[in-house]
């Protein structure tokens, strides 16, 4: 299995002539998890639409495994392993389950590999296997992050950038999905979470950036987050 390792040097992007994200530099090791928290609207999601390659970076640089990648459309850089779980739930309403996982893999020619995936994926959400002929118009919220990121799992990729993945959901579920991700690192090893929440990042980063105002003002191991309740409490409020 090829691992990634990414990493961001001294970007900055934004949208028109507003400047979102502020010389962001960091770099997340292959098989790691990193969370990414902070206020809404601070930029945590335009990093991750700059590293996917959904929004153009203005100046820096990113790397996959060593190779520039900030010049790459989006699609090239999901070739290459990316794999970007939006927020909202961006499913196909009017199709099946299955028929939305295995859009996931529609440039995967070798249909025995399909339905390898489509087996783990159902392994990781047995909820998605339960319901495989429903409309996913019908599907509840959490069933639909389910989808949403069975689907990401379905291309392949080695690098999930996971955005909100409790954002709406109700506390029962959103420990579902928690409990999930680690068989779902069986398949994408290498995560960036980003979540507004400090314990649940807690819980599955072994390293965290806080975000503020496009700068990251804070970073340092998940566990050394409790340390920092003065900062969080500036920045998180609560
Ligand atoms: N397409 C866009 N055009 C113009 N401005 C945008 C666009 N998308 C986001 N922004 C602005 O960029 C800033 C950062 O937004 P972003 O979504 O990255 O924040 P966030 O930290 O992910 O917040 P949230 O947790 O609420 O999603 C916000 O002020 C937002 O209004």
């Amino acid at each position: 299995m090829t691992r990634m390792t990414l990493s961001v040097n001294g970007v900055n992007a934004g949208y028109g002539r507003r400047q979102v994200l502020r010389s962001i530099s960091f770099s997340v090791p292959e098989g790691s998890v990193v969370g990414v928290i902070g206020p809404n609207g601070h930029g945590k999601s335009t990093l991750m639409r700059a590293i996917s390659g959904l929004n153009p970076v203005w100046s820096g640089e990113i790397f996959l495994d060593g190779t520039a990648v900030h010049q790459l459309p989006a699609h090239q850089r999901v070739a290459r392993g990316v794999v970007h779980i939006p927020q909202g739930d961006l499913v196909f309403a009017e199709m099946t389950i299955e028929e939305n996982l295995k859009l996931g893999a529609i440039i995967v020619p070798d249909n025995d590999e399909v339905e390898r995936r489509l087996s783990q994926v159902y392994d990781i959400f047995p909820r998605l296997l339960e319901r495989r002929e429903q409309i996913a118009g019908t599907l509840s919220g959490g069933e639909r992050r389910m989808l949403g990121i069975g689907r990401g799992l379905m291309t392949g990729g080695q690098i999930m950038l996971l955005d909100e993945p409790s954002l709406g959901l109700a506390p029962k579920i959103i420990d579902e999905i928690y409990e999930n991700l680690s068989s779902l690192r069986l398949i994408s090893p290498t995560l960036i979470i980003v979540e507004e929440n400090p314990i649940r990042l807690q819980e599955v980063a072994d390293y965290i950036y806080l975000m503020d105002n496009g700068e990251f003002v804070w970073n340092g191991r998940a566990k050394e987050l409790s340390g920092a309740a003065d900062l969080l409490k500036t920045y998180l409020g609560g």
